[in-house]
C-alpha cells in the first residue's frame, strides 16, 4: 500500500508542477492581452485613424441610458443562466462606445474581473475573412496575436466572453437550423459556422456571448438563443449636458454650447442620439469660436452641410491653399460629388463599407482618399484592420445617407449653374411630396415625407396646422402642444412623439376622432423603444355621433379603432403603457337613453387583454374596462387573464358591469393568495348576495393586497 502511494506521488508532483509553470505562463498570457487590449480602447478615433492620435476615452466618454428588455420569445421557462446577451440600439446610439469601454475597464482590472479573457470580434473585421477557413482556435491568433500561446484546453477551462459587435454590419448568413455541429474548438470549418456553434453553445458551452446590434438585424439570432436583451437608448437630457461639459475643457464654451442646444428643440431632440452630439460638438464649436457666426442649424440638413463645410475648412488650415479657408472651391465640390455617389451606390446595394476598388470605380483616386481621409477624416475614415486589404467606411451611416442625398440632388438639377439656388426645383420637389402624400398612401411613407418638408423648411404644413387649430375643431384646452397636430389622422402628431419621446408620460385621446391611419401611427409610436408612455386614455367616445343623427336613430360604427389595435399582438409585447383607460364613459355621457351602449368594446377585445395579461407581455398595472358592454362572456374572457400567475394588475374598473354571478370574482382570483389586485371598483354592478358571499371569502383569504373596494351604487342590504 505505501509502496504504491509513494509511487503515486511522484507524478503527482510533477503535474503540480507543470501546472504552477502552465499557471504562471497563462497568467502572462492574460496580462499581454490585457496590454494590447488597453492599447486598442484606449484611444477613440470618432473618425481619425492615425493610431494614438485620438481622444482618450474615458475623458469623453459618457454614462448611456441603457434599458434591459425581455422578448416575448426569450425563453423564459426555466431560470437559467445568463450566457448569451444581445444589445440592441439604433445607429450611432453608442454601442461600440459601450463595447470599448467595457473592454478597457476589464483590461485596466477594473470591472468584471471574475472573466479571464475579454474576447472582442468586430462583424466588420470578421467579414475579411469570411471566405477563409479557421477553428477557433486559429480565429483567435488571427485577431487576438497576443494569444498566440493559448491552447485549445486552456479555452474550455477558463471563463471567457465572446463580443461580437455591429452584427447588423456582418456579411454573414447565420444558418442556425442547418449546419455543420462542432464542438472542438481545433475543428475547421466557415467562420459562420463556427459563430453559429458559439451562439449555440455547441461550442465552449461555458462561454458567454456578448452580441450588439442595430434593432433591423437582431432578427438573425434566434430568439430561443438569447438569454436577455438590453437596448442602448442614448443619451438623457442630464447625459447630453454631461457630454457636452467633458468634451470641452473651456467651461465657458460647453455652457454656451448647452444653452444654445437647449433654445434649439429639434437639435436638442437630436442630441439623443450620441453621434449627434459629437457632430453638433464640431458644428457649435467652429460656429462659436469664430467671429462671423451663422444661424443656428435647425434642421439636419442645415447641421450636416454646416458639419461637412467645417471639415473641409480644417484640411484647407491644415494643408494651407490660397483660397480662403471657408470658400468651398470646384475641387472640394468634385470630391464631395464623387464621395455622394460612392455614398448613393453603397447605399442602394445596402453596404456600408468598401474597398480601393469600389472607390476606383467612383472615380475616387485611392491616394487621394488617404489624403482626403489623413485630413478630413471625420467624414471618411480607412480602418487599421489587421490585415492588408484597407476597408473605408463614413464615420457614420447618416453622413452616407446626406452625400447620397447631395449626389441625387446634385444629378436631377445639374443643368443649372449655381448649385446654391434652385427655387424652381424646390418648388416641383415641395409639390410632387404634396402630392404624394395622399390618402391611399402608408403611414410610415406619409411621416417621411412629414420629415422632408419640414427639412425643406416648409411652412405650409405648418399654415395648415394653424388654421387648423384657429378653426377650433376637437382640440382640447391644455394639451401638449404635440396634440396640436391632430387632424384627421395623426400624422404630426406621431411624427413629433417621435421626436419627442423621453418627456411624455401621459397621453389623454379622448375627444378625438382617430380614424385608422392615425390609430396605426400611434400604435407605431407606442411601440417604438424610446416611447416612455405610461399611461393612454383612450376613452371610448371616437364613435361620438353629432346629436342630429342620433335624432335620426342612426346606428353607430360597431367596431372601434381601439378594438382592431387591442388584438395586435406585437403592440401589447413592445409597449410600455402601466395604465390603459377604455372606458366609453364619454361616449355613455352623449348617449343616455339610445342605443350607443353597443358600440363599446366588444368580447373580442377581452379576448386579447386577456391573452397579453396571460403571456406576461404588458406592463399593464391599471385598466380601466368601465362602461364597456363585456357581458358576462365577455368578463369570462378576461378572467382566464387575471387568474394567470404573469397578471401584473393592481386596478381593475368595471363600472355598470352586469354581473349577477360570482363568475367575476372567482375569474379574478381574488381568493388567491397570489392575487395581486390592490384596488377593486365594482360601483353599479347589480351585486348578487351570491357575489357578497365570494367576495367576503375572497377578502378573508387574501387580506394582504385588497386596499380600496368601491361598492357604491350597488343595492347590498343588511341581513336580518
Ligand atoms: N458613451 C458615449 N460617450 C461619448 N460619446 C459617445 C458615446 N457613445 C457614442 N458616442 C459618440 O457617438 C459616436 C457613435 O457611437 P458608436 O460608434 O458607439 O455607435 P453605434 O451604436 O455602434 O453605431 P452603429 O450602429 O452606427 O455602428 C461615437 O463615435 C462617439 O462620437
Amino acid at each position: 500500500m505505501d509502496e504504491d502511494r509513494a509511487e503515486s506521488t511522484v507524478p503527482s508532483c510533477v503535474s503540480l508542477k507543470s501546472d504552477l509553470v502552465q499557471r504562471s505562463d497563462l497568467q502572462e498570457v492574460i496580462e499581454g492581452h490585457k496590454m494590447s487590449l488597453k492599447r486598442r480602447c484606449e484611444h477613440v478615433t470618432e473618425g481619425t485613424h492615425e493610431a494614438g492620435s485620438g481622444t482618450l476615452l474615458n475623458k469623453i466618454y459618457t454614462e448611456l441610458y441603457i434599458t434591459e428588455g425581455q422578448s416575448e420569445e426569450v425563453d423564459t421557462q426555466h431560470e437559467r443562466h445568463i450566457r448569451v446577451v444581445l444589445t440592441n440600439g439604433v445607429a450611432g446610439v453608442g454601442k461600440t462606445f459601450s463595447v470599448q469601454k467595457f473592454s478597457l475597464d476589464w483590461a485596466e482590472g477594473l470591472e468584471n474581473q471574475d472573466i479571464s479573457l475579454v474576447l472582442p470580434l468586430s462583424c466588420r473585421e470578421l467579414n475579411l475573412i469570411r471566405d477563409e477557413q479557421h477553428s477557433l482556435l486559429s480565429l483567435l491568433h488571427v485577431f487576438h496575436p497576443t494569444l498566440q500561446k493559448i491552447r485549445a484546453e486552456d479555452l474550455t477551462v477558463w471563463k471567457l466572453l465572446f463580443i461580437f459587435d455591429g452584427l447588423d454590419e456582418s456579411r454573414f448568413s447565420l444558418g442556425f437550423n442547418k449546419h455543420q455541429v462542432i464542438s472542438d474548438v481545433t475543428q475547421v470549418s466557415s467562420v459562420e459556422v463556427l459563430l453559429v456553434n458559439l451562439i449555440q453553445g455547441n461550442l465552449l458551452p461555458s462561454a458567454l456571448i456578448w452580441i450588439t446590434s442595430r434593432p433591423a438585424a437582431a432578427y438573425q439570432i434566434p430568439p430561443s438563443c438569447v438569454d436577455r436583451i438590453t437596448e442602448v437608448r442614448g443619451f438623457t437630457d442630464s447625459q447630453k449636458e454631461e457630454y457636452f461639459r467633458r468634451r470641452f475643457s473651456d467651461e465657458d464654451l460647453s455652457k454656451r454650447i448647452i444653452s444654445h442646444i437647449k433654445a434649439s428643440r429639434s437639435l436638442h431632440i437630436m442630441c439623443l442620439i450620441p453621434v449627434f452630439c459629437w457632430i453638433t460638438a464640431i458644428v457649435l464649436e467652429d460656429m462659436m469660436t469664430r467671429d462671423q457666426r451663422g444661424e443656428l442649424p435647425q434642421t439636419l440638413t442645415d447641421l450636416y452641410s454646416h458639419f461637412l463645410r467645417v471639415q473641409i475648412k480644417r484640411k484647407k488650415q491644415k494643408y494651407g491653399g490660397k483660397q480662403r479657408p471657408e470658400e468651398l472651391t470646384e475641387a472640394d465640390k468634385e470630391l464631395l460629388l464623387k464621395l455622394g455617389r460612392l455614398a448613393f451606390e453603397h447605399l442602394e446595394k445596402g453596404n456600408i463599407m468598401f474597398y480601393s476598388e469600389d472607390l476606383e470605380r467612383c472615380g475616387l483616386d485611392v491616394s487621394e482618399v488617404s489624403v482626403y481621409s489623413g485630413v478630413c477624416t471625420e467624414i471618411f475614415k480607412r480602418e487599421s484592420v489587421i490585415f492588408q486589404k484597407s476597408v473605408y467606411c463614413f464615420v457614420h451611416l447618416s453622413i452616407q445617407e446626406f452625400l447620397a442625398a447631395v449626389y441625387m440632388f446634385h444629378r436631377y438639377t445639374r443643368k443649372d449653374t449655381a448649385r446654391n439656388s434652385h427655387p424652381e426645383t424646390i418648388q416641383k420637389v415641395l409639390n410632387n411630396l404634396k402630392e404624394e402624400n395622399s390618402d391611399g398612401i402608408s403611414p410610415d411613407r406619409s411621416i417621411n415625407i412629414f420629415h422632408c418638408l419640414m427639412e425643406m423648411k416648409d411652412q405650409s404644413v405648418h399654415q395648415e396646422i394653424q388654421e387648423f387649430l384657429k378653426s377650433g375643431e376637437e382640440i382640447r384646452e391644455g394639451d401638449c402642444w404635440e396634440l396640436q397636430f391632430i387632424r384627421d389622422q395623426l400624422c404630426s402628431l406621431a411624427s413629433a412623439l417621435r421626436s419627442n419621446p423621453s418627456h411624455l408620460r401621459v397621453l389623454d385621446l379622448s375627444q378625438n376622432q382617430l380614424k385608422d391611419p392615425g390609430v396605426k401611427l400611434l400604435c407605431g409610436f407606442l411601440q417604438d423603444p424610446l416611447c416612455e408612455l405610461e399611461t393612454l386614455r383612450w376613452l371610448h367616445s371616437s364613435q361620438k355621433p353629432k346629436p342630429a343623427s342620433l335624432l335620426k336613430g342612426q346606428q353607430v360604427e360597431q367596431k372601434p379603432p381601439a378594438e382592431k389595435v387591442l388584438s395586435e399582438r406585437k403592440w401589447w409585447r413592445t409597449m410600455k403603457l402601466a395604465k390603459l383607460h377604455l372606458s366609453s364613459r364619454d361616449g355613455l355621457s352623449w348617449s343616455c337613453g339610445t342605443s350607443l351602449l353597443g358600440c363599446s368594446l366588444s368580447e373580442t377585445s377581452c379576448d386579447s387583454v386577456a391573452s397579453a395579461l396571460k403571456s406576461n407581455l404588458s406592463h399593464l398595472r391599471v385598466l380601466d374596462l368601465s362602461y364597456n358592454q363585456l357581458q358576462d362572456s365577455g368578463v369570462k374572457r378576461l378572467c382566464s387573464g387575471l387568474e394567470s400567475p404573469n397578471c401584473k394588475l393592481e386596478r381593475l374598473r368595471l363600472e355598470l358591469q352586469l354581473i349577477r354571478d360570482q363568475l367575476w370574482l372567482s375569474g379574478l382570483g381574488a381568493e388567491d393568495p397570489n392575487c395581486r389586485l390592490e384596488t377593486l371598483r365594482l360601483r353599479c354592478c347589480s351585486l348578487s348576495e351570491i357575489s357578497c358571499g365570494s367576495l367576503a371569502s375572497a377578502l378573508r383569504s387574501n387580506p394582504s393586497h385588497l386596499r380600496e373596494l368601491d361598492l357604491s351604487l350597488n343595492q347590498l342590504r343588511i341581513q336580518e
